[in-house]
């Protein structure tokens, strides 16, 4: 092993540190540490890493003992013949496949504003947090278009084929449609704060466009338009700021994007419309969030909106904000989110509900709905001899008037339960805390209904009409955005589904993975 560039392991935050062995034993090794290098980069800026750093730096000498390490040697490095890091577009192509090696091409070429890398079939990303106009240009877009669906199959491979890119995976997904007509599916998976959500708008935009004619992509169609802006809209009620993403997805969205038949004689096919399945909405954020998080940013917007906009929704709103709130708070109250107020998102969901044909009317309810949903938290109990009792009534007034009931009656749902046995009903007090609880069901209930109701009327708006049964049935191609794993300082029943389900999406994948591998 003499000589040769390696990795060691190096407690975490630093994980991996490329060395150079000066000399070995069969169950050491004493290498020198090469750096800079990207796999040792800094993961944050605390005492220990900077004490890490100090312990590895570029030149210290180390010896290692090689038990821990998998056959007892030490993960080569991938070196060019100047001694150099080798960093390929295709990790398949790497001499080394190994974990320090991924991380270090990964990583190389994330610092060269190359996020994308393949690995065969599949495409990595590393969230690049900047936006970087020239990755998704219109030439990028027409040079990835030509190589995957408008050059004949059987034209030669180009000379220098494009660069790895999401877009290359749309494409063939477009490419396999137009050509086979099986539908075809796009799983977009890691963790939270990976960049799935804004993958699949730019998957989605990419898909809305190919088969349009160039000069037709720069005026969008009614159709697309509304697919597009159905993003949005989501996103104000189903996603919130936590700790680790300012814009996470609450929910699961499965999207099929969906094609007309091609024409006869081939050439393309175009989108006509698009259908949303929306799974496991993480109801516990209707009624607080975890310290530094928000709730959803439909209830920030709305008490962003002017105040005639808030009057014109329910008289009460006027003048309050966050902190009149139980469930909202003042914390996250005119937060920048993807550099936009929550002023400016109103407007937006306001243009969107109105370009998926939301009439003001339902408008007003639908807004009215999550006054509703914010309204429940300010109900608080008291107890009383023999249960619970609303202790705010003016609260309770107002929430009645909301929702259009008396609030005698209210009261007593909220501090009772209703036991049915046999022919017989009996109503049991609820103790205060048990009362808080029903409280905080009956409004996130209530906020999962509204969000079900506006995925079913975006689905209203934008899905295309089945074709008769004799006709060609349209294509599809669906897009899979579910939020990622994600581990918080306390984590609730919704982190063991959220989890679990990565987990079986995994385990798909590994399983599909290898089954095509033995089938090759
Ligand atoms: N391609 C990209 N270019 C620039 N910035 C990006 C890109 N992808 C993601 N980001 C940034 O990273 C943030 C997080 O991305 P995104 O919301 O897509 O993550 P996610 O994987 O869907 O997370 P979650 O599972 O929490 O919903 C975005 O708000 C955006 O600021």
């Amino acid at each position: 092993m003499s000589s040769s560039s390696v990795y060691i392991s190096a407690p975490p935050p630093l994980v991996w540190v490329a060395a150079t062995v000066v000399s070995s034993t069969p169950s050491s090794a004493t290498v020198t540490v090469i750096s800079p290098h990207p796999a040792s980069t800094v993961l944050d800026d605390s005492d220990s890493t900077a004490t890490l750093l100090q312990t590895y730096a570029a030149g210290t000498t180390h010896t290692v003992s090689l038990a821990s390490y998998p056959n007892s040697s030490l993960p080569l490095r991938n070196s060019s013949d100047d001694g150099s890091l080798l960093v390929l577009p295709d990790l398949i192509s790497l001499p080394h496949l190994h974990e320090p090696g991924i991380l270090a091409n990964l990583s190389s070429r994330h610092a060269a504003s190359q996020p994308y890398t393949a690995c065969g079939d599949i495409v990595l990303a590393v969230n690049p947090y900047q936006w970087l106009p020239d990755l998704y240009s219109a030439d990028v877009k027409a040079a990835v278009n030509h190589e995957r669906v408008f050059a004949s199959p059987s034209a030669p491979p180009p000379a220098t084929p494009s660069p790895p890119h999401i877009y290359a995976t749309s494409a063939q997904a477009y490419a396999d449609l137009l050509r086979s007509g099986a539908h075809q599916s796009i799983l977009v998976s890691g963790e939270s704060g990976a960049g799935k959500t804004e993958t699949v708008k730019l998957l989605m935009s990419h898909l809305a466009e190919i088969g349009l004619p160039p000069a037709a992509s720069s005026e969008m169609s009614p159709v697309v338009r509304r697919v597009l802006d159905s993003n949005p809209l989501l996103e104000a009620f189903g996603n919130a700021k936590t700790s680790r993403n300012d814009n996470s997805s609450r929910f699961g969205k499965y999207t099929q994007l969906q094609f007309a038949p091609p024409a006869p004689g081939g050439g393309t096919i175009e989108l006509v419309g698009s259908k949303c399945e929306a799974y496991l909405l993480e109801k516990s954020r209707v009624a607080g969030a975890a310290e530094g998080e928000r709730v959803y940013h439909v209830f920030y917007q709305l008490l962003a909106a002017p105040e005639e906009v808030k009057g014109g929704v329910w008289e009460e709103l006027k003048g309050l904000s966050g902190g009149d709130f139980a469930y909202v708070g003042e914390e996250g109250v005119g937060a920048i989110i993807e550099g936009e107020t929550d002023a400016a998102k109103f407007e937006r969901t306001v243009a969107a509900l109105d370009t998926l044909g939301v009439g003001e009317e339902a408008r007003r309810d639908l807004l009215r709905g999550i006054c509703t949903v914010m309204q429940f938290g300010n109900v608080s109990f008291a107890a009383v001899d023999d249960g619970s009792a609303v202790s705010a009534p003016a609260a309770l007034a107002s929430l009645a008037s909301l929702l259009g009931v008396p609030a005698a009656p209210l009261e007593k749902a909220l501090t009772h339960r209703t036991v049915v046995a046999r022919s017989d009903k009996y109503e049991v007090p609820l103790t205060m805390d048990a009362a808080g609880e029903g409280r905080d069901a009956f409004a996130k209930e209530l906020y999962q209904r509204l969000f079900l109701w506006l995925v079913a009327t975006i689905n209203s708006a934008t899905s295309a009409p089945e074709p008769p049964r004799s006709a060609p049935k349209l294509g599809v191609i669906g897009l899979l955005d579910i939020f990622g794993f994600e581990s918080f300082k306390t984590n609730r029943f919704e982190q063991l589904c959220i989890n679990w389900c990565n987990e079986k999406l995994q385990q798909k994948f590994t399983v599909d993975v290898f089954r095509s591998v033995v089938q090759e």
